[in-house]
């Protein structure tokens, strides 16, 4: 279970600032619906551990995650950004999700083959992210997150910008992240994608 407790938090000169309180479980999806500038992202920064709240805490299986440092917290974000390396081609890319230290064994290879498969990017594993079209880096982005097998996701308008089709394909993986048990907290201004994917809303 993740547990979002009191959690406050202010940026500086900030007079009023946010409380955040949610829970969800393992397999759901809980969407953060707000207007823009409700503070959407900032609640998935402070899930991820960027941003250091005033008080509160964050519990995952019963454990304050208030004291872990980012890479050590149990989930991977997908934020607008995309954060691909530039000068790494697709596969490393996805790689680095697996291995940060690219030791990829020929099972980790494959599984990166299918994963470009699945979302229509076969043939694009040497290409370099600036070779590629915008929904594409979305897609990499997408992948090299759900390859970290972390169990929370945190996704940030992830499917925003992109067309029906390849929006379809990101659902369906989505929900099959789901139905593996991952639990997905999910910033999207998209009535379908809430609809589709998540279990409940949290209304900011
Ligand atoms: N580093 C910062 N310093 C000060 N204020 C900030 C900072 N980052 C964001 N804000 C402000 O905090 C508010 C919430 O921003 P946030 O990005 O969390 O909103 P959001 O709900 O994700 O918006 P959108 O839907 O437009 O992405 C906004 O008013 C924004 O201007």
């Amino acid at each position: 279970m993740l547990e979002v407790k009191n959690l406050v938090f202010a940026y500086s000169g900030q007079t009023d600032p946010w409380s955040f309180q949610f829970a969800a479980a393992p397999g759901q999806c809980i969407a953060i619906h707000g207007a823009s500038g409700s503070g959407k992202s900032t609640l998935l920064n402070l899930l991820a551990g960027f941003l250091e709240p005033r008080s509160g805490d964050i519990l995952w299986q019963q454990e304050s995650l208030r004291n872990c440092p980012p890479w050590h917290r149990p989930m991977t974000s997908v934020f607008q950004e995309h954060n691909l390396f530039e000068h790494l081609n697709v596969e490393t890319n996805i790689g680095l999700g697996i291995h940060p230290g690219l030791k990829l064994t020929p099972q980790d290879r494959q599984a990166i083959r299918e994963a470009l498969q699945s979302v229509g990017l076969e043939g694009f594993s040497k290409r370099l992210p600036g070779d590629l079209s915008g929904g594409q880096r979305q897609r990499v982005a997408l992948l090299r997150a759900i390859l970290r097998r972390q169990p929370i996701l945190l996704l940030d308008e992830p499917l925003t910008g992109l067309d029906r089709e390849a929006r379809d394909t990101l659902r369906q993986l989505l929900l099959e992240q789901k139905a593996k048990g991952v639990l997905m907290v999910l910033a999207s201004h998209d009535e379908d994608d809430r609809r589709i994917l998540a279990d409940s809303t949290y209304n900011l």
